[in-house]
């Protein structure tokens, strides 16, 4: 059964279609990474899930309940981290993860928690006093309350330096391996590589590509680059490389010493025999894979936009 299944869901506010005939799936035991631009409807789907908003159309089912009819018992299995929610600023850590513990019937130790997240020091301190990446830090342990079968996590990097961003993705990795399914939203395609089974990448309230980050990648046209150095180059020669299946484009980028730079989809060894097959000498090599920016963009994007989103 899957962990999430929202089956075309639709939902406007006023004349803003936030969401339109989006379907998806999660597997359970997933980690799947909902990336989006801003405005694309990701905190939109996660407040549906949650019943915190109410569809126009459509449905949405998260551990095999509908999440409107039944979402007082979602809750309780779903650890949240939503975005922009305050913290009470009078309130400490401490007093924070009580309340959670309590609403949730659960048991757990209010310092290991905060020990994970790496905030122990401060679990007596009130939160008013405390910084962004504080804040987010005393949230996500919040949402490990109860070992939920399922975590929620909108921006859950939002307000961490690099370092507090790592120690998320090592915490979703340890959550994963307890068997946990976790749903997490971001617009940065870099904070996903490492974590994620699957992406989803949501563009205007609709689903444009599901697949593994490495799928993503070799979707996109120019999927990697080959730099080929070489003592010479001919007009036959880069002409071979052009008509290569797999090529779709071959220029030649410097001249002392020649470089050919190759857009390849598949072989990079049937582009190297090309050039060696006709007496030309290869000197060096490198392949560059298309950054996650580039996959991010070209989903994203259209060449339109693209002049108003530089
Ligand atoms: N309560 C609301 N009232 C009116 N419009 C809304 C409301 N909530 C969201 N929207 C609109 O719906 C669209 C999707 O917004 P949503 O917050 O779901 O996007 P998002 O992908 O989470 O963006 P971000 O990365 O900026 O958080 C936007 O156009 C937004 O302005």
């Amino acid at each position: 059964m899957p962990a999430i299944t929202v089956d075309e869901l639709t939902k406007r506010f006023g004349q803003t279609v936030a969401l339109e005939a989006l379907s998806f799936q999660v597997e359970d035991g997933e980690v799947f990474g909902f990336l989006g631009p801003n405005g694309a409807g990701k905190s939109t789907t996660i407040n549906v899930l949650l019943d915190f908003v109410r569809p126009t159309s459509g449905s949405a089912n998260v551990l095999g309940m509908d999440a409107q009819r039944q979402s007082r018992e979602i809750r309780r299995r779903t650890g949240v981290l939503p975005e922009g929610v305050e913290l009470y600023d009078r309130l400490t850590a401490r007093q924070h993860l009580e309340f959670v513990i309590d609403s949730k019937d659960a048991a757990d130790d209010p310092e290991a928690l905060l020990e994970r997240v790496g905030l122990a020091d401060a679990i007596d301190r009130k939160a008013g006093g405390y910084s962004k990446g504080m804040a987010q830090r005393l949230m996500l342990a919040m949402a490990l309350v109860g070992e939920p079968d399922l975590l929620i996590l909108d921006e859950p990097s939002t307000g961490l330096d690099p370092n507090g961003a790592r120690e998320m993705r090592e915490i979703v990795r340890e959550e994963n391996e307890r068997g946990a399914t976790v749903f997490f939203s971001s617009h940065i395609m870099e904070q996903v590589e490492t974590v994620c089974d699957r992406v989803g990448i949501l563009r205007d309230g609709q689903m444009v590509a599901v697949d593994s980050v490495e799928g993503l990648r070799s979707s996109v046209d120019g999927g990697t680059t080959l730099q080929v150095t070489v003592d010479r180059i001919d007009d036959d020669a880069l002409q071979a490389v052009r008509s290569l299946p797999d090529v779709t484009d071959a220029t030649v980028e410097s001249q002392a010493p020649p470089t050919v730079v190759v857009t390849v989809d598949g072989s990079k060894t049937a582009v190297l025999s090309v050039l060696e097959d006709r007496g030309i000498e290869i000197r060096d090599f490198e392949t560059t894979e298309a950054s996650l920016d580039d996959v991010f963009q070209s989903y994203t994007t259209d060449t339109e936009t693209e002049v108003h989103a530089q």
